[in-house]
């Protein structure tokens, strides 16, 4: 870390929707930063509260029902107190967003040219011409074959992994500083998922843009990752250098992700029950009811305090307090080898 002002400084975000069943608190109180250049992932099961952390940052959130409160700071500006159309302009140009389903994002209507070289003209007074010569470019730039001929076709017309190109290439169009990516490999197969991810990486290189990568997959975030947020509930469970992650993982909840990845323990059926009511949270760890090493304690009060386990890692878990031992969790042999480590509920 350097003393340097973070790109992006998010403290205490706490985003709630007001919903028929009452307040859902969808994120609770999360702080992170993601520096310049660095690949930031957030990790956590389906409806631990990634998307809704990232779409608060530029405030893609509906308000109503919708209410984001605590501080982000974008190169040092506190977006909270930007006006609407500073807000515009951020979006339009220093923060570009990509999501899992690229043809929601893209117009059926019109052809992929015809989008791209919009958005080139919208952020650059450029003739028709040169727009349409720099929308050549940038779908040669992110893989897509015959860029010349494909300007004409439709969205229809790509496969999945094409449109996944062709939206990363709209997101280009601005050279943004950070690029929110939210699941955006998630509905292709192994192989173009594998593509699209060393495409961002290359991209990130070439660009110098920051990366804020949403998913549930521990295995993408070895792929990508800098630095690691585990989420889970609305709460930031454990975070760090991805180095230190998975070489010592060291909340029950990142142990149990990680087995959930091929191999592991839990590589069939998933992390046992489900997540709690966002709009009515049990006390403690918000992991505790379905934490194997849960105590007493673990259930009373608020989620744990971060306990820093060096200048990089922390996390929320009260075995890090008062002399517990922690080892319970990671493994007597403190090799730092999770995958040898007691890990499933083990009786089944
Ligand atoms: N517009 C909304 N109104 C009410 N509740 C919402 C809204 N958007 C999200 N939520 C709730 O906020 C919580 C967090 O949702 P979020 O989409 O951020 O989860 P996620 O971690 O991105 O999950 P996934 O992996 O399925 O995308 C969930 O309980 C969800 O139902
Ligand atoms: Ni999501």
């Amino acid at each position: 870390m350097t003393t340097d002002t973070p790109l992006l400084s998010i403290e205490n975000l706490t985003t709630t929707f007001d919903t028929d069943a009452g307040l859902l608190t969808a994120v609770d109180g999360v702080s992170f930063d993601v520096g310049r250049g660095e690949t930031v992932c957030i990790v956590g099961e389906s409806g631990s509260g990634k998307t809704v952390a990232s779409e608060s940052i530029t405030r893609l959130i509906p308000s109503p029902p919708g209410s984001v409160d605590g501080t982000i700071r974008f190169e040092g500006r506190d977006i909270a107190s930007m006006s609407e159309s500073e807000l515009r302009e951020i979006r339009g140009q220093n923060i570009a967003h990509i999501f899992q389903n690229p043809q929601d994002a893209l117009n059926h209507c019109y052809t992929v040219g015809w989008q791209i070289t919009e958005a080139v003209q919208v952020h650059e007074d450029v003739a028709k011409e040169a727009a349409r010569e720099r929308a050549v470019d940038l779908l040669n730039r992110v893989g897509v074959a015959n860029a010349a001929a494909r300007l004409d076709d439709y969205p229809h017309e790509f496969s999945g992994g094409q449109k996944q190109r062709v939206m990363i290439a709209m997101a280009l169009v601005t050279n943004p500083d950070l690029l929110i990516a939210d699941e955006p490999t998630t509905a292709l197969d192994v192989t173009v998922q594998a593509q699209i991810l060393r495409l961002l990486d290359d991209l990130q290189d070439e660009f110098g843009m920051s990366v804020l990568f949403v998913t549930h997959d521990l295995g993408v975030v070895a792929e990508i990752a800098d630095r690691v947020v585990v989420m889970y509930a609305g709460k930031v469970m454990e975070r760090g250098d991805v180095y230190e992650i998975f070489e010592s993982p060291s909340h029950p909840y990142t142990r149990a992700l990680m087995d959930c990845l091929p191999g592991g323990d839990r590589a069939a059926g998933g992390i046992e029950g489900t997540l709690p009511n966002p709009t009515d949270p049990p006390d403690g760890c918000r992991f505790a009811p379905r934490c194997e090493y849960a105590v007493d304690e673990c259930t009373r009060g608020d989620q744990p305090e971060e306990a820093e386990l060096s200048a990089s890692h922390s996390v929320s878990c009260v075995y890090y307090y008062g002399g517990r031992d922690a080892s319970v969790i990671t493994g007597e042999d403190d090799d730092g080898d999770w995958s040898s480590s007691p890990g499933g509920l083990a009786d089944d």
